[in-house]
Protein backbone atom coordinates (compact mmCIF):
# COMPACT_ATOMS: atom_id res chain seq x y z
CA UNK A 1 0.00 0.00 0.00
CA UNK A 2 1.10 3.26 -0.72
CA UNK A 3 2.43 5.30 2.29
CA UNK A 4 2.59 8.86 0.44
CA UNK A 5 0.88 11.64 1.84
CA UNK A 6 0.13 15.09 0.42
CA UNK A 7 -0.08 18.49 1.61
CA UNK A 8 -2.26 20.97 -0.12
CA UNK A 9 -2.46 24.31 0.87
CA UNK A 10 -4.86 27.54 -0.24
CA UNK A 11 -2.25 29.00 -2.54
CA UNK A 12 1.93 29.34 -3.11
CA UNK A 13 2.69 31.14 -0.26
CA UNK A 14 1.56 29.23 2.13
CA UNK A 15 3.57 25.88 0.89
CA UNK A 16 6.52 27.89 0.67
CA UNK A 17 5.70 29.06 4.44
CA UNK A 18 5.52 25.16 5.45
CA UNK A 19 8.38 24.55 3.35
CA UNK A 20 10.57 27.16 5.01
CA UNK A 21 9.54 26.96 8.50
CA UNK A 22 8.69 23.62 8.97
CA UNK A 23 11.12 21.65 6.86
CA UNK A 24 8.68 19.84 4.87
CA UNK A 25 10.77 18.33 2.29
CA UNK A 26 8.04 15.53 1.17
CA UNK A 27 8.56 13.73 -1.58
CA UNK A 28 5.11 12.62 -2.78
CA UNK A 29 2.62 14.43 -4.29
CA UNK A 30 1.70 18.29 -3.49
CA UNK A 31 -0.95 20.52 -4.67
CA UNK A 32 -1.59 24.18 -4.69
CA UNK A 33 -4.45 26.35 -5.79
CA UNK A 34 -5.95 29.69 -4.86
CA UNK A 35 -9.31 28.86 -5.91
CA UNK A 36 -12.13 26.64 -5.19
CA UNK A 37 -12.78 24.89 -8.62
CA UNK A 38 -9.21 23.78 -8.71
CA UNK A 39 -9.09 22.27 -5.18
CA UNK A 40 -12.50 20.50 -6.19
CA UNK A 41 -10.31 19.07 -9.75
CA UNK A 42 -7.46 18.13 -7.73
CA UNK A 43 -9.86 16.14 -5.72
CA UNK A 44 -11.60 14.60 -8.29
CA UNK A 45 -8.12 13.75 -10.45
CA UNK A 46 -6.28 11.83 -7.61
CA UNK A 47 -8.15 8.53 -7.65
CA UNK A 48 -6.23 6.47 -10.01
CA UNK A 49 -4.00 9.32 -11.41
CA UNK A 50 -0.82 9.12 -9.87
CA UNK A 51 -0.09 7.72 -5.99
CA UNK A 52 -2.49 8.07 -3.95
CA UNK A 53 -1.92 9.48 -0.66
CA UNK A 54 -2.45 7.57 2.41
CA UNK A 55 -2.65 10.83 4.66
CA UNK A 56 -4.01 14.34 3.77
CA UNK A 57 -3.08 17.42 5.17
CA UNK A 58 -5.18 19.82 4.19
CA UNK A 59 -3.75 23.46 5.44
CA UNK A 60 -4.53 27.32 5.26
CA UNK A 61 -7.80 27.25 3.44
CA UNK A 62 -10.51 28.76 3.78
CA UNK A 63 -14.05 27.67 5.13
CA UNK A 64 -15.30 27.58 1.63
CA UNK A 65 -12.31 26.04 0.18
CA UNK A 66 -12.77 23.43 2.78
CA UNK A 67 -16.65 23.26 1.29
CA UNK A 68 -15.23 22.80 -2.18
CA UNK A 69 -13.51 19.70 -0.69
CA UNK A 70 -15.96 18.24 0.46
CA UNK A 71 -15.68 15.18 -1.47
CA UNK A 72 -12.06 14.49 -0.78
CA UNK A 73 -12.39 12.89 2.80
CA UNK A 74 -13.64 9.72 1.68
CA UNK A 75 -11.28 9.13 -0.98
CA UNK A 76 -8.68 10.30 1.50
CA UNK A 77 -9.40 8.41 4.79
CA UNK A 78 -6.67 10.06 6.61
CA UNK A 79 -7.09 13.92 6.40
CA UNK A 80 -7.12 16.64 8.60
CA UNK A 81 -8.24 20.38 7.24
CA UNK A 82 -7.18 23.77 8.75
CA UNK A 83 -9.93 26.16 7.87
CA UNK A 84 -10.61 29.74 8.75
CA UNK A 85 -13.75 31.32 9.48
CA UNK A 86 -13.03 33.78 7.14
CA UNK A 87 -13.16 33.40 3.28
CA UNK A 88 -10.41 33.37 1.49
CA UNK A 89 -8.86 37.21 0.50
CA UNK A 90 -8.16 36.60 -2.95
CA UNK A 91 -10.67 37.22 -5.10
CA UNK A 92 -12.06 34.85 -7.62
CA UNK A 93 -11.09 34.98 -11.40
CA UNK A 94 -13.20 37.32 -12.92
CA UNK A 95 -15.00 34.92 -15.37
CA UNK A 96 -15.53 32.61 -12.20
CA UNK A 97 -18.98 32.23 -10.37
CA UNK A 98 -18.99 30.49 -6.98
CA UNK A 99 -21.08 27.20 -7.30
CA UNK A 100 -23.56 27.41 -4.27
CA UNK A 101 -21.60 27.12 -0.85
CA UNK A 102 -23.04 24.02 1.15
CA UNK A 103 -23.76 25.47 4.30
CA UNK A 104 -20.95 25.26 6.82
CA UNK A 105 -22.03 22.23 9.07
CA UNK A 106 -23.06 19.56 5.90
CA UNK A 107 -19.28 19.32 4.88
CA UNK A 108 -17.67 19.69 8.17
CA UNK A 109 -18.30 16.02 9.06
CA UNK A 110 -16.79 14.57 6.94
CA UNK A 111 -13.24 15.17 8.28
CA UNK A 112 -11.62 13.00 10.25
CA UNK A 113 -10.45 15.69 12.19
CA UNK A 114 -10.83 19.82 11.23
CA UNK A 115 -9.44 22.26 13.11
CA UNK A 116 -11.40 26.10 13.02
CA UNK A 117 -9.56 28.73 13.56
CA UNK A 118 -11.56 32.51 13.90
CA UNK A 119 -9.68 34.41 10.75
CA UNK A 120 -6.64 33.74 8.58
CA UNK A 121 -3.99 35.44 10.63
CA UNK A 122 -4.48 33.52 13.56
CA UNK A 123 -4.69 30.25 11.03
CA UNK A 124 -1.70 31.46 9.33
CA UNK A 125 0.04 32.07 12.52
CA UNK A 126 -0.39 28.89 14.19
CA UNK A 127 -1.62 26.71 11.42
CA UNK A 128 0.91 23.85 11.54
CA UNK A 129 1.24 23.35 14.92
CA UNK A 130 -2.58 22.92 15.34
CA UNK A 131 -2.82 20.67 12.75
CA UNK A 132 -0.02 18.53 13.43
CA UNK A 133 -1.49 18.22 17.04
CA UNK A 134 -4.59 17.88 16.11
CA UNK A 135 -3.58 14.50 14.21
CA UNK A 136 -1.20 13.76 16.38
CA UNK A 137 2.31 14.66 14.48
CA UNK A 138 5.64 16.00 16.31
CA UNK A 139 7.69 18.56 14.85
CA UNK A 140 10.54 18.64 13.10
CA UNK A 141 11.76 16.66 9.94
CA UNK A 142 11.67 13.47 10.88
CA UNK A 143 8.39 13.86 11.98
CA UNK A 144 7.65 15.27 8.73
CA UNK A 145 8.95 12.71 6.73
CA UNK A 146 7.43 9.83 8.42
CA UNK A 147 4.04 11.37 8.78
CA UNK A 148 1.28 9.89 10.48
CA UNK A 149 -1.99 10.80 10.88
CA UNK A 150 -3.57 9.12 14.00
CA UNK A 151 -7.51 8.83 14.77
CA UNK A 152 -9.27 7.09 17.35
CA UNK A 153 -9.26 3.57 17.49
CA UNK A 154 -6.57 3.71 14.76
CA UNK A 155 -2.88 3.03 15.22
CA UNK A 156 0.27 4.95 13.84
CA UNK A 157 -0.48 4.72 9.54
CA UNK A 158 3.26 4.00 9.36
CA UNK A 159 5.60 1.82 11.40
CA UNK A 160 7.99 4.55 10.29
CA UNK A 161 5.61 7.57 11.72
CA UNK A 162 5.65 5.05 14.81
CA UNK A 163 9.20 5.22 15.46
CA UNK A 164 8.62 9.37 14.75
CA UNK A 165 6.67 9.55 16.77
CA UNK A 166 7.85 7.31 19.93
CA UNK A 167 11.38 9.66 19.05
CA UNK A 168 9.66 12.87 19.41
CA UNK A 169 10.79 14.71 22.09
CA UNK A 170 7.80 17.88 21.48
CA UNK A 171 4.96 17.44 21.15
CA UNK A 172 2.94 20.52 20.04
CA UNK A 173 -0.09 22.12 21.69
CA UNK A 174 -2.65 23.23 19.96
CA UNK A 175 -3.62 26.93 20.02
CA UNK A 176 -6.53 26.31 18.36
CA UNK A 177 -9.42 24.38 19.58
CA UNK A 178 -10.73 21.33 17.78
CA UNK A 179 -14.25 21.62 16.96
CA UNK A 180 -16.55 19.39 18.96
CA UNK A 181 -17.20 15.64 17.38
CA UNK A 182 -14.96 16.90 15.12
CA UNK A 183 -12.64 13.79 15.33
CA UNK A 184 -14.76 11.31 13.42
CA UNK A 185 -14.31 9.02 10.64
CA UNK A 186 -15.29 9.79 7.09
CA UNK A 187 -18.21 9.21 5.28
CA UNK A 188 -20.20 10.30 8.73
CA UNK A 189 -24.08 11.58 7.55
CA UNK A 190 -24.93 14.58 9.62
CA UNK A 191 -28.65 15.51 8.87
CA UNK A 192 -28.93 13.14 6.04
CA UNK A 193 -27.29 15.97 3.44
CA UNK A 194 -23.56 15.16 3.45
CA UNK A 195 -23.75 11.59 1.47
CA UNK A 196 -20.41 11.62 0.10
CA UNK A 197 -22.29 10.08 -3.18
CA UNK A 198 -24.03 13.43 -3.11
CA UNK A 199 -21.30 15.50 -2.95
CA UNK A 200 -20.15 13.78 -5.90
CA UNK A 201 -23.13 13.50 -8.27
CA UNK A 202 -23.51 17.34 -7.15
CA UNK A 203 -20.11 18.35 -8.59
CA UNK A 204 -20.52 16.66 -11.56
CA UNK A 205 -23.98 18.06 -12.58
CA UNK A 206 -22.34 21.65 -11.57
CA UNK A 207 -19.55 20.71 -13.98
CA UNK A 208 -21.98 19.73 -16.59
CA UNK A 209 -23.31 23.40 -16.64
CA UNK A 210 -20.38 25.22 -16.36
CA UNK A 211 -18.39 25.10 -19.03
CA UNK A 212 -15.62 22.18 -19.79
CA UNK A 213 -12.38 22.49 -18.36
CA UNK A 214 -9.20 21.54 -20.43
CA UNK A 215 -6.17 19.77 -18.72
CA UNK A 216 -2.87 21.09 -19.36
CA UNK A 217 0.27 19.69 -18.28
CA UNK A 218 3.46 22.17 -18.03
CA UNK A 219 6.62 19.70 -18.15
CA UNK A 220 10.29 20.55 -18.91
CA UNK A 221 13.79 20.19 -17.37
CA UNK A 222 13.97 21.30 -13.99
CA UNK A 223 15.20 25.42 -13.90
CA UNK A 224 13.29 25.64 -16.99
CA UNK A 225 11.34 27.92 -15.56
CA UNK A 226 7.70 26.27 -15.49
CA UNK A 227 6.21 27.11 -12.36
CA UNK A 228 7.12 30.89 -12.98
CA UNK A 229 5.04 30.50 -15.67
CA UNK A 230 2.18 28.78 -14.16
CA UNK A 231 2.17 31.84 -11.67
CA UNK A 232 2.91 34.57 -14.09
CA UNK A 233 -0.44 32.67 -15.67
CA UNK A 234 -2.68 32.99 -12.87
CA UNK A 235 -1.13 35.70 -10.91
CA UNK A 236 0.35 37.71 -13.48
CA UNK A 237 3.44 37.86 -10.66
CA UNK A 238 6.65 36.38 -10.49
CA UNK A 239 6.91 34.36 -7.67
CA UNK A 240 9.57 32.86 -5.86
CA UNK A 241 10.27 29.67 -7.27
CA UNK A 242 12.16 26.73 -5.61
CA UNK A 243 12.32 23.36 -7.27
CA UNK A 244 8.98 21.48 -7.98
CA UNK A 245 8.73 18.12 -5.86
CA UNK A 246 6.08 17.08 -7.27
CA UNK A 247 3.55 19.99 -8.84
CA UNK A 248 1.75 22.49 -8.63
CA UNK A 249 -1.47 23.27 -9.91
CA UNK A 250 -3.97 26.53 -11.01
CA UNK A 251 -7.07 27.07 -12.95
CA UNK A 252 -6.79 29.66 -15.61
CA UNK A 253 -9.71 31.06 -17.18
CA UNK A 254 -9.76 33.03 -20.84
CA UNK A 255 -12.64 34.10 -22.08
CA UNK A 256 -14.79 32.36 -20.05
CA UNK A 257 -12.37 29.13 -21.21
CA UNK A 258 -11.23 27.03 -18.50
CA UNK A 259 -8.16 25.64 -17.89
CA UNK A 260 -6.74 23.56 -15.75
CA UNK A 261 -2.61 23.90 -15.64
CA UNK A 262 -0.65 21.29 -14.09
CA UNK A 263 3.10 22.28 -13.51
CA UNK A 264 4.75 19.18 -13.10
CA UNK A 265 9.01 19.15 -11.01
CA UNK A 266 10.91 18.30 -13.68
CA UNK A 267 13.93 17.08 -11.82
CA UNK A 268 15.71 13.61 -13.10
CA UNK A 269 14.07 11.80 -10.54
CA UNK A 270 10.52 13.23 -10.87
CA UNK A 271 10.18 12.78 -14.67
CA UNK A 272 9.58 9.43 -14.54
CA UNK A 273 6.02 10.07 -12.91
CA UNK A 274 5.18 13.06 -15.69
CA UNK A 275 3.27 9.48 -17.37
CA UNK A 276 0.49 9.69 -14.07
CA UNK A 277 -0.50 12.81 -15.59
CA UNK A 278 -1.11 12.26 -18.80
CA UNK A 279 -4.71 11.28 -19.01
CA UNK A 280 -7.22 13.47 -20.61
CA UNK A 281 -4.36 15.99 -20.94
CA UNK A 282 -5.75 18.66 -24.09
CA UNK A 283 -2.70 20.51 -24.42
CA UNK A 284 1.13 19.27 -22.88
CA UNK A 285 3.33 22.74 -22.34
CA UNK A 286 6.81 21.92 -22.90
CA UNK A 287 9.22 24.88 -21.55
CA UNK A 288 12.62 25.16 -22.39
CA UNK A 289 15.22 26.74 -20.77
CA UNK A 290 16.54 28.92 -24.07
CA UNK A 291 19.92 29.28 -22.51
CA UNK A 292 20.88 25.68 -21.57
CA UNK A 293 22.47 24.21 -24.52
CA UNK A 294 23.94 21.09 -22.97
CA UNK A 295 20.41 20.04 -21.68
CA UNK A 296 18.73 20.28 -25.07
CA UNK A 297 19.13 16.81 -26.36
CA UNK A 298 17.71 15.49 -22.99
CA UNK A 299 14.63 17.65 -23.94
CA UNK A 300 14.28 16.07 -27.09
CA UNK A 301 14.68 12.64 -25.67
CA UNK A 302 11.90 13.67 -23.19
CA UNK A 303 9.47 15.22 -26.27
CA UNK A 304 9.62 12.18 -27.99
CA UNK A 305 8.72 9.58 -25.64
CA UNK A 306 5.56 11.96 -24.16
CA UNK A 307 4.74 12.01 -27.77
CA UNK A 308 4.45 8.36 -28.10
CA UNK A 309 2.29 7.81 -25.31
CA UNK A 310 -0.73 6.69 -26.00
CA UNK A 311 -2.50 9.04 -23.37
CA UNK A 312 -1.45 11.95 -25.37
CA UNK A 313 -2.36 11.04 -28.87
CA UNK A 314 -4.80 13.68 -29.47
CA UNK A 315 -2.99 16.67 -27.20
CA UNK A 316 -1.51 19.39 -28.93
CA UNK A 317 1.92 20.65 -27.80
CA UNK A 318 3.30 24.24 -27.18
CA UNK A 319 6.85 24.88 -26.73
CA UNK A 320 7.86 28.03 -24.74
CA UNK A 321 11.62 28.71 -25.77
CA UNK A 322 11.87 30.66 -22.19
CA UNK A 323 14.43 32.86 -20.84
CA UNK A 324 14.69 35.03 -23.64
CA UNK A 325 16.12 37.94 -21.74
CA UNK A 326 19.36 36.34 -21.55
CA UNK A 327 22.16 37.09 -23.89
CA UNK A 328 23.18 34.64 -26.29
CA UNK A 329 20.56 32.33 -25.50
CA UNK A 330 19.31 29.89 -28.54
CA UNK A 331 16.82 31.17 -30.88
CA UNK A 332 13.73 29.99 -31.66
CA UNK A 333 14.62 28.40 -34.95
CA UNK A 334 17.61 27.30 -33.06
CA UNK A 335 15.28 25.44 -30.44
CA UNK A 336 13.44 24.11 -33.65
CA UNK A 337 15.61 22.85 -35.21
CA UNK A 338 17.20 20.75 -32.26
CA UNK A 339 14.10 19.75 -31.14
CA UNK A 340 12.95 18.14 -34.80
CA UNK A 341 9.95 19.86 -34.85
CA UNK A 342 9.23 19.73 -38.18
CA UNK A 343 9.31 16.34 -38.28
CA UNK A 344 6.30 15.58 -35.36
CA UNK A 345 3.08 15.43 -37.65
CA UNK A 346 1.04 13.82 -35.79
CA UNK A 347 0.50 16.31 -33.24
CA UNK A 348 -0.87 19.99 -33.78
CA UNK A 349 2.53 22.26 -32.03
CA UNK A 350 2.94 25.88 -31.95
CA UNK A 351 6.76 26.95 -30.50
CA UNK A 352 6.91 30.71 -28.55
CA UNK A 353 9.83 32.59 -27.90
CA UNK A 354 9.18 34.12 -23.98
CA UNK A 355 10.54 35.49 -21.43
CA UNK A 356 8.49 34.16 -17.89
CA UNK A 357 10.31 37.15 -15.97
CA UNK A 358 8.33 40.04 -17.62
CA UNK A 359 5.63 37.41 -19.35
CA UNK A 360 6.34 38.72 -22.92
CA UNK A 361 5.50 36.00 -25.14
CA UNK A 362 3.43 34.33 -22.77
CA UNK A 363 -0.51 35.47 -23.81
CA UNK A 364 0.62 34.34 -27.32
CA UNK A 365 1.07 30.83 -26.16
CA UNK A 366 -2.39 30.65 -24.93
CA UNK A 367 -3.94 32.72 -27.77
CA UNK A 368 -2.62 29.73 -29.85
CA UNK A 369 -4.30 27.40 -27.55
CA UNK A 370 -7.23 29.08 -27.61
CA UNK A 371 -7.14 29.15 -31.79
CA UNK A 372 -6.71 25.02 -31.49
CA UNK A 373 -10.01 24.78 -28.98
CA UNK A 374 -11.94 26.82 -31.67
CA UNK A 375 -11.22 24.59 -34.72
CA UNK A 376 -11.52 21.60 -32.84
N1 LIG B 1 16.36 35.09 -16.79
C1 LIG B 1 15.25 34.38 -16.66
N2 LIG B 1 15.10 33.57 -15.61
C2 LIG B 1 13.95 32.86 -15.52
C3 LIG B 1 12.93 32.94 -16.49
N3 LIG B 1 11.93 32.11 -16.13
C4 LIG B 1 12.31 31.54 -15.00
N4 LIG B 1 13.52 31.97 -14.61
C5 LIG B 1 14.29 31.58 -13.42
O1 LIG B 1 14.65 30.23 -13.55
C6 LIG B 1 14.68 29.60 -12.28
C7 LIG B 1 13.86 28.34 -12.30
O2 LIG B 1 12.50 28.67 -12.49
P1 LIG B 1 11.31 27.68 -12.06
O3 LIG B 1 10.06 28.28 -12.56
O4 LIG B 1 11.39 27.36 -10.63
O5 LIG B 1 11.72 26.39 -12.88
P2 LIG B 1 10.93 25.01 -13.01
O6 LIG B 1 10.90 24.66 -14.44
O7 LIG B 1 9.62 25.10 -12.32
O8 LIG B 1 11.89 24.00 -12.25
P3 LIG B 1 11.51 22.61 -11.52
O9 LIG B 1 10.40 22.92 -10.58
O10 LIG B 1 12.75 22.19 -10.80
O11 LIG B 1 11.13 21.63 -12.56
C8 LIG B 1 14.17 30.64 -11.29
O12 LIG B 1 15.28 31.26 -10.69
C9 LIG B 1 13.44 31.64 -12.17
O13 LIG B 1 13.41 32.93 -11.64
C10 LIG B 1 13.13 33.84 -17.61
O14 LIG B 1 12.31 33.99 -18.52
N5 LIG B 1 14.31 34.52 -17.64
MG1 LIG C 1 8.83 24.19 -10.67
Amino acid sequence: MDMGYSIICSHYGAMEEIREKYKYSGTQQQAIGSHLPQLAAFTASVPGKGPTPSAVLVMQISENQAGALSQAPPLWPRACALTSRQTHPSPPPPAWSSPPQPPERNWGGRWPARLVADNAAAMSASQASAAAAAVGLARGRAAWAAVSLRFPGSGPATSAGAAAEAEAPTRLSPPLQLEPGEARRPGCLEGGVCCPRMGILFTRIWRLFNHQEHKVIIVGLDNAGKTTILYQFSMNEVVHTSPTIGSNVEEIVINNTRFLMWDIGGQESLRSSWNTYYTNTEFVIVVVDSTDRERISVTREELYKMLAHEDLRKAGLLIFANKQDVKECMTVAEISQFLKLTSIKDHQWHIQACCALTGEGLCQGLEWMMSRLKIR
